[in-house]
């Protein structure tokens, strides 16, 4: 049993309810960029540097060819000087280009990552703001890999879109300004050369598809099958059917061969094709160019000039089509989270200022219906009180409820109607710092976080000391364990314990509620088995506890109802029976049937 646990496999079928985002993805990407408004309009900045700079350097080298030309055809030969001064100022010129290529890829991964940390920061906070039920509608793994990989994917299509399409771009419009500039007929050419390889290149790209799919569907049949073939290989040997498995396979393997042939086949051809075309467009443009250059209407340098014009274009081009499938899985990655930073949040400003009237723990449950989904009403009117200091024991069969009450203590869920109170105050009014400050639960799978395990005792109180950390870990009796592992109290442990055991885990647990000091104790006891000596640990620290201590427990314990105050035998969502062990026991009602099938479950049903 769990406490909080997600009921994800029901809501999947119906797949929870993506609401979109409030404004456009791209949109939202580049507001939460701008918040870096001076690097982002730099890197921008030099992204138009660097590209106006490189798109100079072949009209330079055009001008030199130029001074060549005029050299050889006058009398008073090449003009060296000014033709080396042209070379170096072309140097220079590519030279600061890539300076500044290198800067704004600087600045684009600055802006980028600055952005993938507000947005971690903005889901961590907001997760902290979700109510449990958002939680609960959908897998856990699919929250943390918004949080993970859909900001890293997200961040990485920023400062590609920063640094590769802004100058793929640039350079586009530059390069078609350049040359129209220089021969808007030629352009014509170039482009309509560049505009056919597209077009080959998207047809090739139809058809190669499909094929993919194919080979990748045989490869899924090929895995599947080999996947059984091993784990049931035993079955196989043993049941004489390893030839019609090898046909089998066989098959599998000659389907995958055919569809990988056909995939790459096409795959193949794209490249020759559009290479083809390419040179073609060049061969075009250089002939036309020589003719034009011939009659007078351009100089040889232009035609120089346009023919590396012509080259260049093809880089920009491919680059923003290859850029297009990154950019939508980032914006669709950028989507995604946005939808989470959009979800509706608990409902805070009613709790911010409540304060219990007195502080002594007691708890009342006043007539609470409530339901997971609004078609299915768990509880209707529960009530029960546990006094100050009292120890309630809730007791039945699975699916019963018994961890709902506790979600409903812990304000994970909120009641349909009625009240769960703490010392006569609506928990919903109550700050969620200060509820879980008063009232600590320690759940059958204890929790903890990456660190030592004295920051672990010390999770969630304030300026805890050596001492006192090392005083909840004697009261817990975990003091004696955590000074035998290597490096004491400063041991690093994971949220798998790191080599700890179960037990060890749920002493740590304690020692934390034991600093904490709370008024309220929430126990789901552990079913799962733990050694002897530790069990006895655990039953020793509990019951020490629950001393002066409000308890509301999930009881697998006959030790726990014996020594409850109340037991509370729940069932279909609705309390049956109420009382002490011995009179419940004698009733021969739900609860002594209930400890009678339990006998020997219980898990110390002998003490
Ligand atoms: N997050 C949830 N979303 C939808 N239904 C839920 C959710 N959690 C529990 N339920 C359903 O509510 C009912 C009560 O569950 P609950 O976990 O409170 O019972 P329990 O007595 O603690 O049982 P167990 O001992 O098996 O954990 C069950 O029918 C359960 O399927």
């Amino acid at each position: 049993m769990t406490v909080g646990k997600g009921r994800a496999d029901e809501h999947e079928k119906e797949g929870p309810q993506e609401k979109a985002p409030s404004a456009r993805p791209a949109l939202r990407l580049v507001t939460a960029a701008a918040h870096d408004r001076t690097r982002l309009v730099a890197c921008l900045l030099l992204s138009a540097l660097s590209v106006g700079l490189s798109l100079v350097v072949p009209r330079l080298l055009g001008a030199v060819t130029d001074l060549v030309v005029a050299g050889v055809r006058g009398a008073g030969g090449v003009d060296l000087t000014a033709a080396g001064r042209l070379l170096v100022l072309a140097a220079v010129l590519v030279l600061a280009s890539a300076a500044a290529a290198w800067g704004r890829g600087r600045l684009a991964q600055s802006v980028a990552q600055g952005t993938a940390y507000r947005l971690r920061e903005a889901v961590s906070a907001k997760l902290s703001r979700l109510p449990m039920a958002y939680l609960d509608g959908r897998p856990r793994g699919d929250v943390l890999s918004r949080m993970t990989n859909d900001i890293e994917n997200t961040s990485m299509t920023l400062q590609q879109a920063l640094t590769q399409i802004t100058a793929a771009l640039l350079t586009l419009a530059g390069l078609l300004a350049a040359m129209l500039w220089l021969s808007p007929a030629l352009t014509v050419v170039a482009v309509g050369m560049l505009v056919s390889s597209a077009l080959v290149t998207q047809a090739l790209a139809r058809h190669s598809r499909p094929q993919y799919a194919r080979q990748w569907d045989a490869v899924g049949e090929v895995n599947a099958f080999v996947e059984e073939a091993v784990t049931g290989h035993t079955e196989l040997v043993a049941g004489g059917r390893t030839d019609r498995a090898g046909q089998a396979f066989a098959e599998r393997n000659r389907r995958l061969y055919r569809a990988g042939l056909r995939a790459q086949f096409l795959a193949g051809v794209m490249s020759p094709a559009t290479t083809f075309i390419g040179y073609l467009g060049y061969v075009l443009v250089a002939v036309l160019g020589g003719v034009r250059a011939a009659s007078g209407e351009l100089s040889v340098g232009d035609v120089q000039a346009f023919v590396t014009y012509t080259l260049q274009l093809g880089g920009p081009a491919s680059a923003v089509a290859s850029v297009v499938g990154v950019l939508q899985s980032g914006l669709s990655s950028a989507r995604r989270v946005l939808v989470l930073l959009d979800a509706p949040e608990t409902h805070e400003p009613a709790r911010t200022t409540a304060r219990p009237h007195d502080v002594s723990g007691r708890i009342r449950f006043d007539d609470v219906t409530f339901g997971y989904t609004p078609d299915r009403v768990l509880f209707e009117g529960l009530s029960f009180e546990a006094a100050p200091g009292e120890t309630v024991a809730i007791v039945g069969p699975t699916g019963a409820g018994k961890s709902t009450v506790v979600n409903l203590l812990l304000g994970f869920h909120a009641p349909w109607s009625g009240r769960v109170l703490l010392d006569g105050t609506d928990i919903a009014e109550l700050p969620r710092d200060i509820l879980h400050r008063r009232v600590r639960a320690v759940l059958q799978d204890p929790w903890l976080f990456t660190g030592t395990i004295a920051e672990n005792i010390a999770y969630g109180v304030d300026h805890a000391s050596e001492d006192d950390i090392r005083r909840a870990a004697r009261a817990a009796r975990a003091d004696h364990f955590v000074r035998a592992l290597p490096h004491g109290y400063a041991t690093v442990v994971g949220e798998d314990g790191g080599g700890l055991s179960t037990g060890q885990m749920q002493l740590i647990a304690l020692a934390r509620v034991f600093l904490c000091d709370p008024e309220v104790l929430v126990l789901d006891e552990a079913t799962s088995a733990v050694d002897a000596r530790t069990e006895l640990l655990i039953r020793e620290a509990t019951a020490r506890l629950r001393r002066g201590r409000t308890s509301i427990v999930i009881a697998h314990r006959l030790s726990t109802v014996r020594d409850a105050d109340t037991i509370l035998v729940m069932e279909d969502g609705r309390v049956v029976e109420r009382g002490r062990h011995a009179e419940l026991a004698a009733r021969s009602g739900r609860y002594a049937a209930l400890h009678a099938r339990l006998d020997g479950g219980w898990s110390d049903t002998t003490t």
